[in-house]
C-alpha cells in the first residue's frame, strides 16, 4: 500500500508557519498581508474555494477583502476593479477566480493585474520568471505540489516525471519546475496531453506521475508503474446520495486501485486542493514583505 501524501495536514502545518510569521510582523509593526479576491458571478465550486481562502486568510491573522460582481458585469468595469486593486497600497495580493463569464477576455483580465500583486502567478510577467528559475509567484497548485514533493523528500533527481496535462494553470508550469536545476527538479519530463498517442505506454514508465487533464478516474492501476508516485491533481463533484451534501469528491487518478500499486499517492479531497490555498497565502506573504519583485 502506498503511503498516502498529506495535503490538509501539510497545509495546516504550512498556515501555522505563515501564521507564526504574521505574529512576528504584528510585534514588529510591519505590514499584515492583504490578499484581494475578485469572485464574477454564483458558480457553485468558485463559491466554495473563494470563501475558503478568504477563510484560510482570516485563519492565519491575514486581511482579506473578498469583491463579489455580478455575472453580467462587462469586461470593461471588471477591468476598472482590477486598476482599482492595483492602485490600492494596502492591498498586497490580488486574484480573481476563474472561469471567469464567456463574454470576459481571461487574457486581458489577467494581463491587467499589477505582476507584483500577481499572487496566483498567472501573468506574463510570472509565468515568465518562474520558467527562468528567477523569484516569481509561482502559480499555486504547481506550487503546493512542489512543497509536497519536498516535505515528503521525494527524490526527483535523474527520474522519469511523467505530466498528463498541459494547462496554463498546472500542466505546463509543472513540466518546467520538475524539469528544473534544483529540487524538486532535475527531472528527465514528458508533458503529455490529448494529442499523445501511447499514453498508457508512457505513464507506465513515469517514477512520478503528476495527473492534472481534468478527467474523472482517469488514470486506472494498469497505467502506473510499480512503486510509482503519483500526484493527482483532478477534482470533481460526483452526484452520491448518501452524503449530507449530495455529492463527494473525487479525482483524475482510480484511488483505490492505484494506491495498491504506487509508492505514495495524493488523495482527493486532501490532497493537492488545499495545497492550493497554502501556497496562495505564502505568495501573499511574499508580496507583502516584497521579496519577489523587490
Ligand atoms: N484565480 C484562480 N486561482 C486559483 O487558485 C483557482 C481558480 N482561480 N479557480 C479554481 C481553481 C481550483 N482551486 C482549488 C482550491 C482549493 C481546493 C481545495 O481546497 N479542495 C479541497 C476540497 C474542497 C471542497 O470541498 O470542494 C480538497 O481537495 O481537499 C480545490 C481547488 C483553485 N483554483
Amino acid at each position: 500500500m502506498a503511503i498516502l501524501i498529506d495535503g490538509k495536514k501539510t497545509s495546516q502545518d504550512i498556515k501555522n508557519e505563515i501564521a507564526a510569521r504574521v505574529a512576528e510582523i504584528k510585534t514588529e509593526g510591519g505590514k499584515i498581508p492583504h490578499l484581494a479576491a475578485i469572485l464574477v458571478g454564483s458558480d457553485g465550486a468558485s463559491q466554495t474555494y473563494v470563501g475558503a481562502k478568504v477563510k484560510a486568510c482570516h485563519e492565519i491573522g491575514f486581511e482579506s477583502t473578498l469583491v463579489r460582481l455580478d455575472e453580467t458585469i462587462s469586461e470593461e468595469e471588471l477591468l476598472a476593479k482590477v486598476e482599482d486593486i492595483n492602485a490600492n497600497p494596502d492591498i498586497d495580493g490580488l486574484i480573481v477566480q476563474l472561469p471567469l463569464p464567456k463574454h470576459i477576455s481571461v487574457e486581458k483580465v489577467t494581463d491587467k493585474i499589477k505582476p507584483d500583486k500577481d499572487v496566483d502567478g498567472f501573468t506574463p510577467s510570472n509565468v515568465g520568471r518562474m520558467a527562468l528559475n528567477w523569484p516569481a509567484y509561482v502559480a499555486a497548485t504547481p506550487y503546493g505540489i512542489v512543497e509536497l514533493l519536498k516535505r515528503y523528500n521525494i527524490e526527483t533527481s535523474g527520474k522519469h516525471c511523467v505530466v498528463i496535462g498541459r494547462s496554463h494553470i498546472v500542466g505546463s508550469p509543472m513540466s518546467i519546475l520538475m524539469a528544473r536545476n534544483g529540487y524538486p527538479g532535475n527531472a528527465t519530463v514528458t508533458l503529455t496531453h490529448s494529442r499523445t498517442q501511447n499514453l498508457k505506454e508512457i505513464a507506465q514508465t513515469a517514477d512520478i506521475l503528476i495527473v492534472a487533464l481534468g478527467k474523472p478516474e482517469f488514470v486506472t492501476a494498469d497505467m502506473v508503474k510499480p512503486g510509482a508516485v503519483v500526484i493527482d491533481v483532478g477534482i470533481h463533484r460526483v452526484e452520491d446520495a448518501s452524503k449530507k451534501s449530495g455529492f463527494r469528491l473525487i479525482g483524475d487518478v482510480k484511488f483505490d486501485e492505484v494506491a495498491e500499486k504506487a509508492s505514495a499517492i495524493t488523495p482527493v479531497p486532501g490532497g493537492v486542493g488545499p495545497m492550493t490555498i497554502a501556497s496562495l497565502l505564502y505568495n501573499t506573504l511574499l508580496a507583502a514583505e516584497k521579496k519577489v519583485y523587490g
